[in-house]
């Protein structure tokens, strides 16, 4: 099904369906077909770890050719408490249950249960397609400190394969004290980027000043923001419009983004598209939340809810928001399911939230909205002197890439992934 072959000692090609959307334009392109799924049939020329060329061809309905894609993005996990489902369940499936056994599980964290989960979410990353994770990270005192540690070695060891950026997480308080203020030079040398969590009862006066003082460390430390916002059905918006005040009285120069924005999606439309332009105004990034805002929010025993709180993605996107979908909790207290695996998590938004991977705005918030919010050093965009950096699906529309998950093989700077056995990383490259 795969379709590659080499033409010279050192260039090889790929025929595939490429997404319109995602390819820079080039005039040369201009007269190739497009699907009507938006896929363009074109030979991609790869040499020295770079597209070199790529020419136009022609595709009747009776040739297969498969679906090549940018490496994907998953620009919202927690890779550090990811598969503890099964010793810190959470069958209620409520936030507040959840919040508690993921506190219950870092009692008993050790570094070599960190390094054991964030090893195999990196794996699984790698193998389904992603070539960059940021990861929230339980950074709290002692044991923060020992997951930071382990996260911060697994960084550099992955390096070559899936960039990992780290957020710590803590609650705004901690960037008050002595211990926060060092974990905040700690984390800026490092990279890293700091975090925290706004959920309701919002009391107000406290929380500006709380985000005044983690917004001036951060610029202070000039390291990114990225907060949890609003995983909430109560009060909608709440958080948000604090933040978007005390940003009225300050100037910063760092880059900002909040992930969830549940309860926002809860609000009626005028308000909703006014907020969605100050967030616009404030360049703020919006990180969309799916999998575990569907299972955990807008709860009752006894009935089903049809009015779901997420992040109003299309709204926000109107409005010249930044926006990205991220997968989140895998198999811990905060959601049972996943398995950083993007496609599936396309498929399901697709359910979520109608956004559909042939329309350019849909496809951008797993491949450029997401690597902008990343800051990644490629945006996406397949243009000749990009990186070979792709995953090619066993698929030939994105109907079938949707309907299962498809088998799919890496490709990093040229190389193909040995993914079947992802045991030893140095088996990884594959040079033949
Ligand atoms: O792990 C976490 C923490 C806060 N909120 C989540 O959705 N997950």
């Amino acid at each position: 099904m795969f379709a590659q072959k080499k033409t010279s000692p050192n260039i090889q090609c790929i025929d595939a369906l490429v997404p319109r959307s995602l390819i820079a334009c080039g005039k040369g392109l201009l007269q190739a077909q497009i699907t009507e799924e938006g896929l363009c049939p074109l030979r991609m020329h790869i040499k020295d770890g770079c597209l070199n060329e790529i020419e136009v061809i022609q595709h009747s309905k009776e040739s297969s050719l498969s679906l090549l894609l940018p490496r994907l993005i998953e620009p919202h996990a927690h890779i550090d408490k990811a598969f503890t489902w099964k010793s810190f369940p959470n069958f209620s499936g409520t936030y507040q249950n959840a919040l508690q056994a993921n506190l219950e599980e870092q009692k008993g964290r050790t570094m070599q249960k960190v390094r054991d989960r964030a090893e195999r979410s990196m794996k699984l990353s790698l193998k389904n397609g992603i070539r960059a994770v940021r990861s929230h990270v339980d950074s709290f005192d002692s044991s923060g400190q020992q997951t930071w540690e382990v996260l911060k070695n697994i960084k550099s060891e992955w390096e070559e394969f899936v960039e990992l950026q780290l957020v710590a997480l803590v609650p705004l308080e901690y960037w008050t004290t002595k211990r926060g203020k060092d974990l905040a030079r700690q984390v800026s040398a490092e990279g890293g980027l700091l975090g925290g969590v706004i959920v309701p009862p919002y009391h107000k006066a406290n929380l500006r000043e709380l985000l005044i003082n983690f917004f001036c460390l951060a610029n202070d430390m000039g390291c990114g923001i990225d907060i949890h916002v609003d995983e909430t059905s109560l009060t909608p918006g709440g958080g948000i419009r604090e933040i978007i005040y005390v940003l009225e009285q300050i100037d910063l120069d760092i880059p900002i983004t909040c992930s969830h924005l549940s309860s926002m999606g809860l609000l009626p439309s005028n308000p909703l598209k006014l907020l969605a332009e100050r967030i616009a105004s404030f360049n703020i990034n919006v990180v969309a939340l799916p999998f575990t805002n569907f299972w955990l929010l807008a709860r009752s025993d006894k009935t089903s809810p049809i009015r779901r709180p997420i992040a109003p993605i299309k709204q926000l996107q109107n409005a010249g928001v930044n926006v990205a979908i991220g997968g989140d909790n895998v198999q811990d207290p905060w959601y049972p399911g996943g398995n950083f695996d993007p496609l599936s998590l396309m498929a399901a938004s697709m359910a979520f939230a109608q956004i559909a991977p042939w329309n350019r705005l849909g496809l951008s918030t797993f491949t450029t909205g997401a690597a902008r919010i990343m800051q990644l050093e490629w945006d996406g965009i397949i243009d000749i002197g990009c990186p070979a950096d792709f995953v090619l699906l066993d698929a030939d529309s994105w109907a079938g890439a949707m309907s299962t998950p498809p088998i799919r093989k890496v490709m990093i700077n040229g190389h193909w992934i040995e993914t079947d056995d992802l045991s030893l990383k140095e088996g990884f490259l594959s040079h033949a």
